[in-house]
């Protein structure tokens, strides 16, 4: 197999006393999207920080295609970084916004005027290269941004929150551009967020950080359908969680004693084992026992209309500290109070280690 084009070799990162990073490693291969998604203090930014050469790691290495790149300064190296902010100088006009790195490069005015207007057409925004930053929207600035970035043809792309000034809307918006431009320039992408929709709509690879660490990895369909942790299943999308211990097992299938009894799956795991069971909302079914997994009656505490579907939150009548989250058709009739049996199938459960 090739070697990476990014490699981060066992990083580890301490701000004083304070472990932010605990051994990572992690390897980004051409012209991937990868996201790391994680919540506010997961080490998101210092890991970003790091590919970038705004920080050398405490412990550890960064490769970048083949070189040892960990105590390279930022514009010694080849990436660059587009900041949550902008920061484009309001006195300049948007052509001498993109171009000013080329110009930092000593590259002559008419290529850099050719090159920042190829990259704002790029961006979709041919038509804005003589306009000042504050004639812009939020959403243009951001692409301006990008253009400013990508006109320096970095091998690697890195976007800390790069939509975090947006609203809702923009933001979707911008995500769905942020794709069809980085498959357009195929360059590799590393993006920083908080928004676990971001990930799943953006990335090839994501990365799910917690506590410094990288608890899951891998296609957003796989960590969806597959998360490897009790974190990643309820960061990455929602889960309800059973706790168990594993008892027999027997032709492949083993039997968990949970909260609401012994519950028998597929899978295989050590007797006397402490595991969890992650159940996505949409697996659950709400009404008559219909999967093959009977989980009990639970009370309805809340129903929240999202206009295509409604999230369900109920509480066993079992175990009432066990709150089943599930998604029901927005024609269902549910309505908080309602007693409901709940079940889901064995194969939509998930085992993980506790
Ligand atoms: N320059 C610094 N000096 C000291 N501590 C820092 C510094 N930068 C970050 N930290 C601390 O390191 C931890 C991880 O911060 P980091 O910004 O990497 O997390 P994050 O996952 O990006 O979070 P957020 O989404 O809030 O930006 C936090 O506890 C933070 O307070």
């Amino acid at each position: 197999m090739s070697a990476p084009l990014v490699d981060i070799r066992n990083v580890s990162h301490r701000f004083g006393q304070l472990p932010v990073l605990k051994n990572v490693s992690l390897a980004i291969e051409p012209g991937s999207y990868t996201i790391l998604l994680g919540p506010s203090g997961s080490g998101k930014t210092t890991l970003l920080s790091i590919l970038g050469g705004f920080v050398t790691p405490s412990e550890g290495k960064v490769f970048i295609r083949g070189e040892d790149c960990t105590s390279v300064p930022p514009a010694k190296r080849p990436t660059t970084t587009v900041f949550q902010d902008y920061a484009l100088f309001p006195h300049m006009s948007v052509g001498g916004n993109v171009g000013f790195g080329l110009r930092m490069q000593g590259v002559d005015g008419a290529t850099r005027a050719a090159k920042s207007r190829e990259a704002l057409a790029l961006v979709g925004l041919a038509a804005a290269f003589d306009k000042k930053p504050h004639q812009l929207s939020g959403g243009q600035r951001q692409r301006v941004a990008l253009a400013r970035a990508l006109v320096i043809e970095p091998v690697v792309l890195l976007l800390d929150e790069p939509l975090g000034a947006l609203d809702l809307k923009l933001r979707r918006q911008m995500q769905d551009e942020l794709k069809a431009i980085q498959k357009r320039v195929g360059t590799a992408f590393v993006h920083v967020t908080h928004d676990q929709e971001e990930a799943m709509a953006l990335a090839d690879h994501c990365v799910v950080m917690n506590d410094g660490r990288i608890e899951d990895e891998g296609s957003p369909e796989r960590v969806y359908a597959r998360p490897k942790t009790r974190f990643s299943a309820t960061f990455m999308g929602e889960s309800t969680i059973l706790a168990g211990k594993v008892g027999d097992s027997r032709d492949g299938c083993i039997t968990v004693t949970t909260e609401l009894g012994p519950i028998s799956l597929p899978g295989i795991s050590p007797a006397g084992a402490g595991v969890a069971l992650a159940i996505r909302p949409e697996h659950l079914v709400l009404g008559e026992a219909k999967g093959d997994v009977a989980l009990g009656t639970a009370k309805v505490s809340d129903v929240v209309f999202q206009g295509s579907f409604k999230r369900v939150l109920a509480s066993s009548t079992l175990d009432p500290a066990l709150e089943f989250i599930a998604k029901a058709p927005a024609s269902a009739s549910v309505q908080a109070g309602d007693k409901i049996a709940v079940s889901c199938d064995a194969q939509d459960i998930i085992l993980l280690a506790d």
